[in-house]
Protein backbone atom coordinates (compact mmCIF):
# COMPACT_ATOMS: atom_id res chain seq x y z
CA UNK A 1 0.00 0.00 0.00
CA UNK A 2 1.40 3.30 -1.17
CA UNK A 3 -0.19 5.48 1.68
CA UNK A 4 1.32 4.51 5.14
CA UNK A 5 -0.81 5.77 8.26
CA UNK A 6 2.11 8.73 8.84
CA UNK A 7 1.08 10.23 5.49
CA UNK A 8 -2.52 9.44 6.21
CA UNK A 9 -1.79 11.60 9.53
CA UNK A 10 0.49 13.98 8.56
CA UNK A 11 -0.66 15.37 5.08
CA UNK A 12 -2.02 18.77 5.47
CA UNK A 13 -3.48 22.02 3.43
CA UNK A 14 -1.79 24.59 5.55
CA UNK A 15 -5.25 27.36 5.80
CA UNK A 16 -5.09 30.66 4.76
CA UNK A 17 -6.46 32.87 7.48
CA UNK A 18 -10.03 34.11 6.02
CA UNK A 19 -9.34 32.24 3.14
CA UNK A 20 -12.25 30.25 3.13
CA UNK A 21 -12.98 27.25 0.94
CA UNK A 22 -9.80 27.24 -1.51
CA UNK A 23 -9.80 23.48 -2.47
CA UNK A 24 -9.85 23.93 -5.69
CA UNK A 25 -11.83 21.66 -8.28
CA UNK A 26 -10.08 18.55 -9.80
CA UNK A 27 -10.00 17.57 -13.55
CA UNK A 28 -9.87 13.90 -13.39
CA UNK A 29 -11.44 12.15 -16.38
CA UNK A 30 -12.54 8.78 -15.03
CA UNK A 31 -14.24 9.80 -12.30
CA UNK A 32 -17.47 7.81 -11.37
CA UNK A 33 -17.40 5.32 -8.36
CA UNK A 34 -18.38 2.11 -10.14
CA UNK A 35 -16.72 -0.90 -10.61
CA UNK A 36 -15.09 0.70 -13.99
CA UNK A 37 -13.45 3.57 -11.47
CA UNK A 38 -9.50 2.42 -11.65
CA UNK A 39 -8.03 1.94 -7.64
CA UNK A 40 -5.91 4.69 -8.31
CA UNK A 41 -7.01 8.07 -9.40
CA UNK A 42 -3.64 9.05 -10.62
CA UNK A 43 -3.02 7.97 -14.23
CA UNK A 44 -0.60 4.77 -13.56
CA UNK A 45 1.50 5.66 -15.95
CA UNK A 46 1.69 9.29 -16.67
CA UNK A 47 1.76 10.27 -20.09
CA UNK A 48 3.98 13.41 -20.88
CA UNK A 49 1.09 14.36 -23.18
CA UNK A 50 -1.17 15.21 -20.52
CA UNK A 51 -4.75 16.80 -22.45
CA UNK A 52 -6.29 13.42 -21.97
CA UNK A 53 -5.54 12.93 -18.70
CA UNK A 54 -6.41 16.57 -17.52
CA UNK A 55 -8.70 17.98 -19.69
CA UNK A 56 -8.69 21.68 -19.32
CA UNK A 57 -12.99 21.98 -19.55
CA UNK A 58 -13.88 18.48 -17.93
CA UNK A 59 -16.66 18.11 -14.79
CA UNK A 60 -15.52 17.97 -10.77
CA UNK A 61 -14.97 15.03 -10.08
CA UNK A 62 -17.62 12.84 -7.75
CA UNK A 63 -15.80 10.62 -5.04
CA UNK A 64 -15.83 12.81 -1.63
CA UNK A 65 -12.99 15.05 -1.17
CA UNK A 66 -10.97 14.14 1.50
CA UNK A 67 -9.55 17.47 3.01
CA UNK A 68 -11.59 18.83 5.41
CA UNK A 69 -10.94 22.39 7.08
CA UNK A 70 -12.25 22.70 10.75
CA UNK A 71 -12.35 26.27 10.60
CA UNK A 72 -10.29 28.90 8.43
CA UNK A 73 -7.49 29.93 10.81
CA UNK A 74 -6.41 26.03 11.52
CA UNK A 75 -4.98 23.62 9.09
CA UNK A 76 -7.22 21.37 7.08
CA UNK A 77 -5.97 17.71 7.04
CA UNK A 78 -6.02 15.61 4.41
CA UNK A 79 -7.92 12.38 5.00
CA UNK A 80 -5.50 9.94 4.36
CA UNK A 81 -6.87 6.99 6.12
CA UNK A 82 -10.19 6.76 4.15
CA UNK A 83 -8.43 7.35 1.35
CA UNK A 84 -6.24 4.30 2.23
CA UNK A 85 -9.60 1.98 3.19
CA UNK A 86 -11.35 3.55 -0.29
CA UNK A 87 -8.05 1.91 -1.99
CA UNK A 88 -7.88 -0.94 0.00
CA UNK A 89 -11.54 -1.75 -0.83
CA UNK A 90 -10.81 -1.49 -4.27
CA UNK A 91 -7.98 -3.85 -4.19
CA UNK A 92 -9.41 -6.32 -2.47
CA UNK A 93 -12.69 -6.37 -4.91
CA UNK A 94 -10.43 -6.60 -8.11
CA UNK A 95 -8.61 -9.62 -6.29
CA UNK A 96 -11.62 -11.40 -5.52
CA UNK A 97 -12.94 -10.40 -9.01
CA UNK A 98 -9.49 -12.04 -10.12
CA UNK A 99 -9.99 -15.18 -8.29
CA UNK A 100 -13.59 -15.68 -9.81
CA UNK A 101 -12.85 -15.43 -13.07
CA UNK A 102 -9.31 -17.02 -13.43
CA UNK A 103 -8.78 -18.61 -10.07
CA UNK A 104 -5.63 -16.73 -9.75
CA UNK A 105 -4.57 -14.52 -7.50
CA UNK A 106 -1.79 -11.59 -6.93
CA UNK A 107 1.35 -12.96 -5.11
CA UNK A 108 4.10 -10.91 -3.73
CA UNK A 109 7.59 -11.89 -2.39
CA UNK A 110 9.69 -9.89 0.27
CA UNK A 111 13.47 -10.55 0.66
CA UNK A 112 14.43 -9.36 4.35
CA UNK A 113 17.91 -9.32 5.33
CA UNK A 114 18.49 -8.70 9.26
CA UNK A 115 16.61 -7.54 11.93
CA UNK A 116 15.94 -3.77 11.69
CA UNK A 117 13.04 -3.25 13.79
CA UNK A 118 11.58 -0.70 11.83
CA UNK A 119 12.07 -3.20 8.57
CA UNK A 120 10.24 -5.91 10.38
CA UNK A 121 7.64 -3.50 11.22
CA UNK A 122 7.28 -2.50 7.37
CA UNK A 123 7.25 -5.55 6.51
CA UNK A 124 4.98 -7.45 9.02
CA UNK A 125 2.38 -4.07 7.44
CA UNK A 126 2.64 -5.15 3.99
CA UNK A 127 2.12 -8.50 4.99
CA UNK A 128 -0.76 -7.73 6.58
CA UNK A 129 -2.38 -5.43 4.13
CA UNK A 130 -1.44 -8.60 1.49
CA UNK A 131 -3.56 -10.63 3.47
CA UNK A 132 -6.50 -8.31 3.92
CA UNK A 133 -6.62 -7.43 0.20
CA UNK A 134 -6.59 -11.06 -0.74
CA UNK A 135 -3.06 -11.42 -1.80
CA UNK A 136 -0.85 -14.15 -1.53
CA UNK A 137 2.60 -13.50 -0.12
CA UNK A 138 5.72 -14.98 0.50
CA UNK A 139 8.63 -13.66 2.72
CA UNK A 140 12.81 -14.82 2.79
CA UNK A 141 13.93 -13.96 5.68
CA UNK A 142 17.80 -13.85 6.02
CA UNK A 143 20.28 -13.54 8.31
CA UNK A 144 22.56 -10.02 9.00
CA UNK A 145 25.67 -11.89 8.20
CA UNK A 146 24.49 -13.15 5.23
CA UNK A 147 25.94 -12.91 1.78
CA UNK A 148 25.55 -10.98 -1.68
CA UNK A 149 24.80 -14.67 -3.17
CA UNK A 150 22.05 -15.30 -0.63
CA UNK A 151 20.23 -12.62 -1.31
CA UNK A 152 20.75 -13.19 -5.09
CA UNK A 153 19.38 -16.54 -4.96
CA UNK A 154 16.59 -15.86 -3.26
CA UNK A 155 15.70 -13.47 -5.96
CA UNK A 156 16.47 -14.96 -8.79
CA UNK A 157 14.30 -18.21 -7.14
CA UNK A 158 11.15 -15.33 -6.69
CA UNK A 159 12.23 -14.20 -10.79
CA UNK A 160 11.09 -17.99 -12.04
CA UNK A 161 8.16 -18.14 -9.50
CA UNK A 162 5.38 -18.04 -11.77
CA UNK A 163 3.25 -17.36 -8.55
CA UNK A 164 5.32 -14.23 -7.75
CA UNK A 165 4.21 -11.18 -9.57
CA UNK A 166 5.96 -8.63 -7.66
CA UNK A 167 9.22 -8.82 -5.48
CA UNK A 168 10.37 -6.49 -2.91
CA UNK A 169 13.63 -6.37 -1.16
CA UNK A 170 13.46 -4.58 2.10
CA UNK A 171 15.71 -1.71 2.11
CA UNK A 172 17.96 -0.31 3.84
CA UNK A 173 20.23 -3.48 2.87
CA UNK A 174 23.36 -4.32 5.18
CA UNK A 175 26.59 -2.06 4.27
CA UNK A 176 28.75 -5.28 3.34
CA UNK A 177 26.11 -6.28 0.31
CA UNK A 178 25.85 -4.58 -2.75
CA UNK A 179 22.75 -3.20 -3.63
CA UNK A 180 23.26 -2.34 -7.11
CA UNK A 181 23.81 -6.01 -7.59
CA UNK A 182 20.52 -6.81 -5.81
CA UNK A 183 18.34 -4.13 -7.48
CA UNK A 184 19.91 -5.02 -10.69
CA UNK A 185 18.97 -8.67 -11.04
CA UNK A 186 15.13 -8.00 -9.63
CA UNK A 187 13.14 -8.57 -12.66
CA UNK A 188 12.01 -6.00 -13.96
CA UNK A 189 8.68 -6.84 -14.65
CA UNK A 190 8.42 -8.01 -10.84
CA UNK A 191 9.82 -4.47 -9.76
CA UNK A 192 6.98 -3.74 -7.88
CA UNK A 193 9.10 -1.09 -5.91
CA UNK A 194 9.94 0.67 -9.56
CA UNK A 195 13.51 0.92 -7.80
CA UNK A 196 14.78 -0.87 -10.60
CA UNK A 197 17.56 1.32 -12.72
CA UNK A 198 15.43 0.92 -15.91
CA UNK A 199 12.17 1.84 -14.03
CA UNK A 200 13.38 4.71 -12.27
CA UNK A 201 15.14 5.86 -15.07
CA UNK A 202 12.10 5.75 -17.30
CA UNK A 203 10.09 7.81 -14.68
CA UNK A 204 13.03 10.45 -15.16
CA UNK A 205 12.88 10.47 -19.07
CA UNK A 206 10.19 12.10 -21.68
CA UNK A 207 8.62 9.88 -23.58
CA UNK A 208 9.36 6.41 -21.71
CA UNK A 209 6.95 4.93 -19.00
CA UNK A 210 8.52 2.85 -15.85
CA UNK A 211 6.52 -0.40 -15.63
CA UNK A 212 5.87 0.45 -11.87
CA UNK A 213 6.09 3.85 -9.90
CA UNK A 214 7.99 3.64 -6.02
CA UNK A 215 4.66 3.18 -4.15
CA UNK A 216 5.14 6.23 -1.46
CA UNK A 217 5.61 9.12 -4.29
CA UNK A 218 2.77 7.27 -6.25
CA UNK A 219 1.03 7.47 -2.36
CA UNK A 220 1.64 11.60 -2.41
CA UNK A 221 0.20 12.23 -5.72
CA UNK A 222 -2.71 10.23 -5.08
CA UNK A 223 -3.46 12.24 -1.91
CA UNK A 224 -3.56 15.03 -3.69
CA UNK A 225 -4.99 14.56 -6.64
CA UNK A 226 -8.11 12.39 -4.19
CA UNK A 227 -8.15 15.63 -2.31
CA UNK A 228 -9.07 17.47 -5.27
CA UNK A 229 -5.90 19.62 -5.32
CA UNK A 230 -4.44 20.80 -8.60
CA UNK A 231 -0.40 20.05 -9.14
CA UNK A 232 -0.36 21.20 -12.67
CA UNK A 233 1.75 24.69 -12.88
CA UNK A 234 2.44 24.64 -8.87
CA UNK A 235 5.48 25.13 -7.63
CA UNK A 236 6.60 22.06 -5.56
CA UNK A 237 9.36 21.53 -3.04
CA UNK A 238 10.45 17.77 -2.06
CA UNK A 239 12.75 17.82 0.73
CA UNK A 240 15.04 14.80 -0.09
CA UNK A 241 17.01 13.46 -2.58
CA UNK A 242 16.48 9.87 -2.16
CA UNK A 243 16.24 7.10 -4.26
CA UNK A 244 12.90 5.64 -2.43
CA UNK A 245 11.10 8.69 -1.90
CA UNK A 246 12.79 12.11 -2.44
CA UNK A 247 14.12 11.41 -6.44
CA UNK A 248 11.26 9.64 -7.67
CA UNK A 249 8.73 12.05 -5.88
CA UNK A 250 10.28 15.34 -8.01
CA UNK A 251 9.90 13.11 -11.29
CA UNK A 252 6.27 12.55 -10.67
CA UNK A 253 5.67 15.96 -9.34
CA UNK A 254 7.51 16.94 -12.54
CA UNK A 255 5.56 14.66 -14.63
CA UNK A 256 2.31 15.96 -13.60
CA UNK A 257 3.69 19.23 -14.83
CA UNK A 258 4.65 21.13 -10.90
CA UNK A 259 7.71 23.19 -11.39
CA UNK A 260 9.72 21.49 -8.61
CA UNK A 261 12.75 22.47 -6.67
CA UNK A 262 14.66 19.83 -4.55
CA UNK A 263 16.30 21.01 -1.26
CA UNK A 264 18.80 18.64 0.64
CA UNK A 265 21.10 18.53 3.34
CA UNK A 266 23.78 20.90 1.43
CA UNK A 267 20.72 23.03 0.46
CA UNK A 268 21.47 27.11 1.72
CA UNK A 269 18.57 28.24 3.05
CA UNK A 270 15.84 25.44 2.54
CA UNK A 271 13.17 27.44 4.30
CA UNK A 272 13.11 30.37 1.66
CA UNK A 273 12.96 28.11 -1.19
CA UNK A 274 9.98 26.01 0.70
CA UNK A 275 7.98 29.01 1.78
CA UNK A 276 7.40 29.70 -1.74
CA UNK A 277 6.00 26.11 -2.40
CA UNK A 278 2.43 25.52 -2.96
CA UNK A 279 3.22 21.97 -2.06
CA UNK A 280 5.63 20.98 -0.17
CA UNK A 281 6.25 16.73 0.36
CA UNK A 282 8.66 17.10 3.02
CA UNK A 283 11.38 13.28 2.92
CA UNK A 284 14.24 14.54 5.18
CA UNK A 285 14.25 12.14 7.88
CA UNK A 286 14.36 15.23 10.29
CA UNK A 287 11.69 15.30 12.90
CA UNK A 288 10.38 18.95 12.95
CA UNK A 289 12.77 20.31 10.25
CA UNK A 290 9.68 22.22 8.40
CA UNK A 291 8.40 25.40 10.72
CA UNK A 292 5.21 27.15 10.08
CA UNK A 293 7.34 30.34 9.28
CA UNK A 294 8.83 28.10 5.81
CA UNK A 295 5.38 27.73 4.65
CA UNK A 296 3.33 30.09 2.44
CA UNK A 297 -0.48 30.46 3.40
CA UNK A 298 -2.38 27.73 1.67
CA UNK A 299 0.38 25.39 0.96
CA UNK A 300 -0.44 22.00 1.12
CA UNK A 301 2.40 19.39 2.81
CA UNK A 302 2.90 15.75 2.46
CA UNK A 303 5.11 14.73 5.44
CA UNK A 304 6.40 11.44 4.21
CA UNK A 305 8.82 11.13 7.40
CA UNK A 306 8.37 8.50 10.10
CA UNK A 307 10.96 9.38 12.43
CA UNK A 308 12.03 7.74 15.81
CA UNK A 309 12.61 10.67 18.52
CA UNK A 310 13.66 10.54 21.89
CA UNK A 311 11.22 11.40 24.85
CA UNK A 312 12.81 12.39 28.09
CA UNK A 313 10.63 12.09 30.65
CA UNK A 314 12.06 11.29 34.13
CA UNK A 315 12.69 8.22 33.77
CA UNK A 316 13.10 5.64 31.67
CA UNK A 317 13.32 7.03 28.22
CA UNK A 318 10.95 6.41 26.17
CA UNK A 319 11.15 5.81 22.50
CA UNK A 320 8.11 7.61 20.06
CA UNK A 321 7.76 8.47 16.87
CA UNK A 322 7.76 11.65 14.97
CA UNK A 323 5.25 12.45 12.18
N1 LIG B 1 5.74 6.86 4.71
C1 LIG B 1 6.42 6.09 3.89
O1 LIG B 1 5.87 5.32 3.08
C2 LIG B 1 7.89 6.16 3.88
C3 LIG B 1 8.51 6.94 4.82
N2 LIG B 1 9.86 7.06 4.81
C4 LIG B 1 10.42 8.00 5.77
O2 LIG B 1 10.77 9.19 5.04
C5 LIG B 1 11.95 9.77 5.57
C6 LIG B 1 13.01 9.84 4.48
O3 LIG B 1 13.34 8.55 4.08
P1 LIG B 1 14.49 8.28 3.00
O4 LIG B 1 14.26 9.12 1.83
O5 LIG B 1 14.58 6.82 2.85
O6 LIG B 1 15.76 8.84 3.83
P2 LIG B 1 17.28 9.05 3.42
O7 LIG B 1 18.02 9.17 4.68
O8 LIG B 1 17.69 8.04 2.41
O9 LIG B 1 17.28 10.47 2.69
C7 LIG B 1 17.07 11.64 3.38
C8 LIG B 1 17.14 12.80 2.43
O10 LIG B 1 16.88 13.98 3.15
C9 LIG B 1 17.94 14.91 2.98
N3 LIG B 1 18.19 15.62 4.22
C10 LIG B 1 18.71 15.13 5.36
N4 LIG B 1 18.80 16.11 6.29
C11 LIG B 1 18.33 17.22 5.70
C12 LIG B 1 18.18 18.55 6.15
N5 LIG B 1 18.53 18.95 7.37
N6 LIG B 1 17.68 19.45 5.30
C13 LIG B 1 17.32 19.09 4.06
N7 LIG B 1 17.43 17.84 3.58
C14 LIG B 1 17.95 16.92 4.40
C15 LIG B 1 19.14 14.10 2.55
O11 LIG B 1 19.98 14.94 1.77
P3 LIG B 1 21.35 14.44 1.09
O12 LIG B 1 20.92 13.66 -0.11
O13 LIG B 1 22.04 15.68 0.74
O14 LIG B 1 22.04 13.60 2.11
C16 LIG B 1 18.51 12.96 1.76
O15 LIG B 1 18.35 13.30 0.43
C17 LIG B 1 12.32 8.89 6.76
O16 LIG B 1 11.71 9.45 7.91
C18 LIG B 1 11.68 7.54 6.43
O17 LIG B 1 11.41 6.78 7.58
C19 LIG B 1 10.63 6.44 3.88
C20 LIG B 1 10.06 5.62 2.96
C21 LIG B 1 8.64 5.40 2.90
N1 LIG C 1 12.03 -1.97 -0.67
C1 LIG C 1 11.53 -1.05 0.14
N2 LIG C 1 10.31 -0.53 -0.12
C2 LIG C 1 9.78 0.41 0.72
O1 LIG C 1 8.65 0.88 0.48
C3 LIG C 1 10.54 0.83 1.86
C4 LIG C 1 11.79 0.26 2.06
N3 LIG C 1 12.27 -0.66 1.19
N4 LIG C 1 12.54 0.61 3.12
C5 LIG C 1 12.08 1.52 4.13
C6 LIG C 1 11.04 2.46 3.62
C7 LIG C 1 10.17 2.99 4.73
N5 LIG C 1 8.83 2.56 4.38
C8 LIG C 1 7.70 2.70 5.17
C9 LIG C 1 6.63 1.88 4.99
C10 LIG C 1 5.56 1.90 5.84
C11 LIG C 1 5.53 2.78 6.89
C12 LIG C 1 4.38 2.68 7.83
O2 LIG C 1 3.42 1.98 7.60
N6 LIG C 1 4.46 3.32 8.97
C13 LIG C 1 3.44 3.20 9.97
C14 LIG C 1 4.05 3.04 11.32
C15 LIG C 1 4.82 1.79 11.46
C16 LIG C 1 5.29 1.67 12.89
O3 LIG C 1 4.49 1.22 13.71
O4 LIG C 1 6.45 2.04 13.14
C17 LIG C 1 2.64 4.49 10.06
O5 LIG C 1 3.12 5.46 9.45
O6 LIG C 1 1.61 4.51 10.68
C18 LIG C 1 6.57 3.66 7.05
C19 LIG C 1 7.66 3.62 6.20
C20 LIG C 1 8.86 1.83 3.26
N7 LIG C 1 10.08 1.74 2.76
Amino acid sequence: MALTRSMMRRAAVAWQKGAGNRIPTTRVVNTAMNDNCPILISPSLVSLDLPEIWPTNSTTHDFPLTCKCSDEQTAAIIDGKSIADEIMLRISCEVRRMKESIGKVPGLAVILVGQRRDSQTYVRNKIKACEEAGIKSLITELPDNCEDDEVLNALSRFNKEPSVHGILVQLPLPQHLNVGKILDLLSLEKDVDGFHPLNMGNLAMRGREPLFIPCTPKGCIELLIRSGLEIMGKKAVVIGRSNIVGLPTSLLLQRHHATVSIVHAFTRNPEQITCEADIVVAAAGVPNLVRGNWLKPGAVVIDVGTNPIEVVLDLPIIFAYCW
